[in-house]
């Protein structure tokens, strides 16, 4: 057996102090933890230096792979043969078991090869030709990560005393590298995943109401990347007041309902004082006594999700001729009028008096452009709370609401006037074409009452109805002309 000797505790501390500073300064930490490894090695004068990772602790084995490596000598080299590629150790040895158990710990192990019991450890080493080995396990955010090992072929070293704590320094060192790098990892992937996804991060601690906001968000609400401190109320002056009322409101239910998750879409006022939709996914997290400890989540910008929301909804409820409402979207008006509080309500059925003639004489295309005139013109004549749809062909239908019957039949009275008082202009009269086409045309108008103690649906269907029997009767009474229905009106 060689004779043991100890390393040289002056010099493996100067090649830390050299071999710390590329660490720290290394871009890469994989850089510098090669250079620090020299440095140890050549101060040591040992074999070989290296560190394995741990890729998996099993129940009865550990796999590992060997990920750095600095030899003395080509000889001495293992890092690239094919048997330490994710290799695996299994502990039907108890000295190794022992040993994970210990690494586990974070607790270092020196040993000279004889004088291990013999067993498969053992026999390993000895078939590497290893005299003595230390070994630190690198343990990062508290966990057992990798571990660092020197190996000597030729001497027996006796790694006691401020050797072995040189070397914790090391293994503590290459682990604050692998957590800075992972930070930085980390920061660079949530700036790429904000960027990509147009999303912010916030994180509010319910005691002292302070947030924390990523620099997206905070350039996105008007504040410098870095700045410090956004007070809670600050930062929800920039959702508009109704849906911040909402947002308590929701706030209120999920925290006695003790959600661990909500969504909530809101309008938020960015930095160009622009209102903007986004959706803020909440988690929360309570502690044993089930009060809330923290609250985070995620600001998504989806006002091009609203949009297309919007277009469909106006595609869905909207006359693509005229632009007016169309059946959909009268009862959806409907509903939400009748909702409003205002009352009482009317509907008017507008049919347009000998259409078919027109269609016949100018063509479909003039009939086309006569609605979409009419439309207008009837629009022209409502007040903002007024609805028009187009239930289909010539038939228009008008909604009011707070108007008495005397101001109904007033109101119907002049719309009807309005139309039959000047001929619509249909093409030509631009450009040096053809003077445009001046055709009269009368309207017939039928009202109705609409019941608001029954359901919407039925009770629609039955004002129209008897709007209809009401057109009907202003057409037979010679077109032109006005007639209400105010029988079974409730
Ligand atoms: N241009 C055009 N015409 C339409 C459209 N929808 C329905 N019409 C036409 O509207 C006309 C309706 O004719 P009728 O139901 O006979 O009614 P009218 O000629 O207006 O007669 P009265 O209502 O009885 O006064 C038909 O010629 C339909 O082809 C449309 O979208 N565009």
């Amino acid at each position: 057996m060689p004779d043991t000797v100890s390393p040289d505790a002056s010099r493996l501390l100067a090649a830390l102090a050299s071999g710390s500073r590329e660490l720290i300064d290394a871009y890469f930490w994989s850089k510098g933890v090669d250079a620090l490894l020299g440095e140890l090695g050549r101060a040591s004068g040992v074999s070989r230096v290296w560190i394995f990772q741990l890729i998996e602790l099993q129940p009865d084995a550990v796999v590992q792979d060997y990920v750095f490596e600095w030899a003395a000598a080509p000889r001495y080299r293992q890092l690239m043969q094919k048997r330490f590629r994710f290799f695996s150790m299994i502990f039907d040895d108890p000295v190794y078991r022992r040993m994970v158990e210990e690494r586990q710990r974070g607790e270092a192990q020196h040993f000279i090869t004889q004088s291990i019991p013999p067993g498969p450890l053992r026999d390993n080493l000895a078939s590497q030709g290893i005299h003595s080995m230390v070994t630190v396990p690198i343990m990062v955010e508290g966990r057992w990560w990798g571990t660092l090992g020197f190996d000597d072929c030729e001497r027996a070293l006796d790694w006691q005393g401020s050797g072995m704590h040189a070397l914790k320094v090391a293994a503590e060192l290459i682990a604050s590298a692998l957590y800075r790098q992972r930070l930085t990892s980390r920061r660079r992937q949530l700036e790429l995943f904000q960027q990509v996804t147009d999303c912010g991060i916030w994180e509010i601690d319910p005691h002292s109401a302070s947030t924390w906001c990523s620099r997206a968000l905070l350039r996105s609400l008007g504040y410098p990347d870095r700045y410090a401190h956004l007070p809670l109320r600050r930062l929800l002056a920039h959702i508009v007041a109704e849906d911040r009322r909402r947002l308590w409101k929701q706030l209120r239910e999920s925290l006695s309902a003790r959600l661990s998750s909500w969504r909530l879409d809101v309008r938020l006022i960015g930095a160009d004082g622009q209102r903007r939709w986004h959706e803020i996914v909440a988690e929360a997290v309570y502690d044993d006594q089930q009060r809330l400890r923290s609250l985070a989540g995620l600001v998504i910008d989806i006002s091009q999700r609203k949009r297309g929301e919007e277009i469909a909804q106006e595609a869905a409820e909207y006359d693509e001729l005229t632009g007016v409402m169309n059946r959909r979207g009268l009862s959806r008006h409907l509903a939400e009028t009748l909702s409003s509080g205002c009352s009482p309500h009317h509907l008017m059925l507008v049919d347009i008096d000998h259409f078919k003639p027109v269609n016949d004489r100018y063509g479909h295309p003039a009939g086309d452009a006569l609605l979409r005139q009419l439309a207008s013109r009837l629009g022209n004549e409502l007040r903002p709370t007024d609805g028009l749809a187009r239930l289909g062909g010539e038939e228009f239908v008008v909604v009011t609401c707070g108007l008495s019957r005397p101001q109904v039949l007033a109101l119907a009275e002049r719309l009807r006037a309005r139309i039959a008082d000047a001929p619509f202009q249909l093409g030509g009269g631009q450009g040096g074409q053809a003077s445009p086409l001046k055709v009269p045309i009368t309207i017939s108008v039928g009202i109705a009452e609409l019941p608001t103690d029954q359901e919407l649906r039925h009770g629609q269907a039955m004002a129209i109805a008897r709007a209809d029997q009401a057109l009907y009767a202003a057409k037979h009474a010679g077109r032109n002309r006005v007639h209400a229905d105010w029988s079974q009106a409730s």
